[in-house]
This record gives C-alpha cells, structure tokens and sequence, in this order.
C-alpha cells in the first residue's frame, strides 16, 4: 500500500496520508431534515450536550463534531433519528446525485443506507429511491433507520443481486447510483483494520465486480439520464481508471461536470468529485456523473 501510493502521489504527500489515516477521526452528524430536524434544532441539541462541535464548510445540514460522540449515542439522537453519523465526504456524494422532488433513483448497492436515507430526504416528500442490495441483513438495518429517520415511504427497498435485478427489469429510471463494492483506502483513519486486511488479489477481484455492477447498473438509466459511480477510495484503479474502462465500453454515455453540485475545490479537472483527507480533513471518496444519450 505504501508503494501503491508513493508511485501515484510521490513520497511527502504518501507521508502526509499516512499521518492523517494515524490520526483521531473526527466524525461528521447530518441533521435529518427529512424528520424536520433542522442543523439549527440539531446545535441546540448538541449546545445542551456540551458537544463541542464546528458547522460544515460544505452542507448545509452537517455538523463536525471531534469529541463528544459518545454523549450523542447515549442521548439517544441516533436511535431517535434527530441525526445520523454521516461523513461530509459521502453527503458530497449525494450532492453529485443532486435528487430533485418527483424523480425515481436507483440506489444499486445501497445498505445499510447512508445514502439512500440522505436521497430521500431531499426529494422533498415526492419520488422515490429504489434501494437495492444482496445482502438481506444490511438491507434491513436501511429499512430500520428509514423509519426512524421517517423517510420509509419514499424508499422501496428490493434484496437482489444487481446484476440479476438489471437483467430482468425493463424499468429506466432517472438517476442511478452506484456506490460500488471497494476497497475502503479513503477510510483509514476510521477503518484502522482494512490496513491490515487488503491485499493486491483482493483489488483485482474489486475491479472485475465494479465493472461487472457498472455495466448491470448503466442497463438501469434512462435516455438522457444519470449514472453516478462512487466509491470510498482514493486509489485511481477503482476510480478514474474503472470509469475509463466503461466509457469505451459504453460510448453511449459520457462526463457531466460536477463543478455546479459541489465546491470547485472538490472537482477535478476532468469533472470528477474527489475528496483529498489531507486537503479536505475529510475521508477520501470519488464520484463520476455520467449522462446517458437521448
Ligand atoms: C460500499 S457498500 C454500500 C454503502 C451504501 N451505499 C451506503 O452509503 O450506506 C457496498 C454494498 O454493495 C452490496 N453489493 C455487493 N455486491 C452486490 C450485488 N451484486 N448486487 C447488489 N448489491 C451488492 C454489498 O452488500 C454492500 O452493502
């Protein structure tokens, strides 16, 4: 891993990454708007708590919090779904969906649902997020936490293998979402066991399943419609790399800028989102938005 990034950032900034996934995480709570908690309602809260918090630079329903998380769980605002633990990283991911009332969204791989949750609540009570994901244990903790957060009626949850689920539906939606399978390199700092974990075969096996779930997922989009594909890591194999691969693949689609979605520090020259920990204090994660021909 050292080597990996070494040849891709060069030695000090490799350095500065490692200092930063070494370092106490700072963890980020999202008001649930879609409960009419505002982040005004949710300082008060975390004032009375005595969380020392700081509010995010980037959305407008996140707040920073460094210490304290624990008096918020005890507090009961999670289970009570007054917020949830989202990092600012994966709300920026949202942002590239950009979710507009009335429209239907494919979530590909959605449990246990950061997204998904965040999506629906700013659909603003119309449309409807399609949340798929083989795994029926974490498919139920997204249905449990979109009751709490009271979106449940604007998600529809389906446990399916995408592929299969691709294959078999006729259906074109209007945004899709894949927040594919990886590696998890933009979360070391608070996955400190993935460091361990991760081997080279082990990227290999994730690069052939992301663009096996990109293509099943691009089946999904509508003429004139958008795919977005995220992941958590910040290695260009899982992320700019896979999105090359699949515009050769599939020259029906192509780059849409997401520099009008999130702040232009965010955006790289070829449209992608990108979050830096180092330069962003925040975890590493990617977003390509891709518009399907009409
Ligand atoms: C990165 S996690 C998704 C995190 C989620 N989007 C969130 O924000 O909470 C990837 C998910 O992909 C699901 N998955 C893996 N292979 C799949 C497949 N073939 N079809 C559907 N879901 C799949 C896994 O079960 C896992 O829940």
């Amino acid at each position: 891993m050292v080597r990996r990034w070494t040849k891709y950032l060069g030695q000090e900034e490799a350095i500065k990454l490692m200092v930063w996934n070494n370092s106490q995480p700072s963890f980020s709570l999202r008001a649930n708007n879609g409960k009419g908690v505002t982040r005004a309602d949710l300082v008060t809260q975390l004032n009375l708590l005595k969380v020392p918090h700081e509010l995010s630079l980037h959305l407008d329903d996140f707040i920073r919090v460094k210490t304290g998380l624990q008096n918020v769980i005890q507090a009961g605002l999670l289970k009570e779904g007054v917020c949830a633990v989202q990092d600012e990283s994966a709300g920026l991911v949202v942002s590239v969906v950009d979710p507009q009332p009335g429209e239907s969204i494919v979530d590909c791989c959605a449990a246990p649902g950061g997204k998904t949750i965040y999506m629906a609540s700013r659909l603003n009570g119309q449309g409807m997020v399609y949340a798929i994901d083989i795994n029926k244990g974490r498919l139920r903790i997204l249905t449990e936490t979109a009751k709490s957060n009271q979106v449940n009626s604007f998600i529809t949850t389906i446990e399916a293998d995408l592929c299969l689920f691709a294959d078999s539906n006729e259906v074109n939606y209007d945004k899709v979402l894949l927040d594919a399978p990886c590696s998890g390199l933009g979360v070391l700092s608070k996955r400190a066991d993935l460091r361990w974990n991760r081997r080279l075969e082990d990227l290999e096996q994730l690069k052939n399943l992301q663009d096996e779930l990109l293509d099943a997922a691009s089946l999904l989009v509508k003429p004139g419609g958008i795919l977005i594909y995220s992941t958590c890591s910040i290695d260009p194999e899982e992320n700019e790399e896979r999105v090359d691969a699949f515009l050769l693949r599939h020259p029906e689609f192509c780059i849409d800028p997401a520099d009008r979605l999130v702040p232009s520090d965010f955006v790289t020259k070829r449209g992608f989102y990108s979050s830096d920990p180092v330069k962003h204090s925040l975890d590493g994660a990617f977003a390509a938005r891709l518009v399907r021909a009409l």
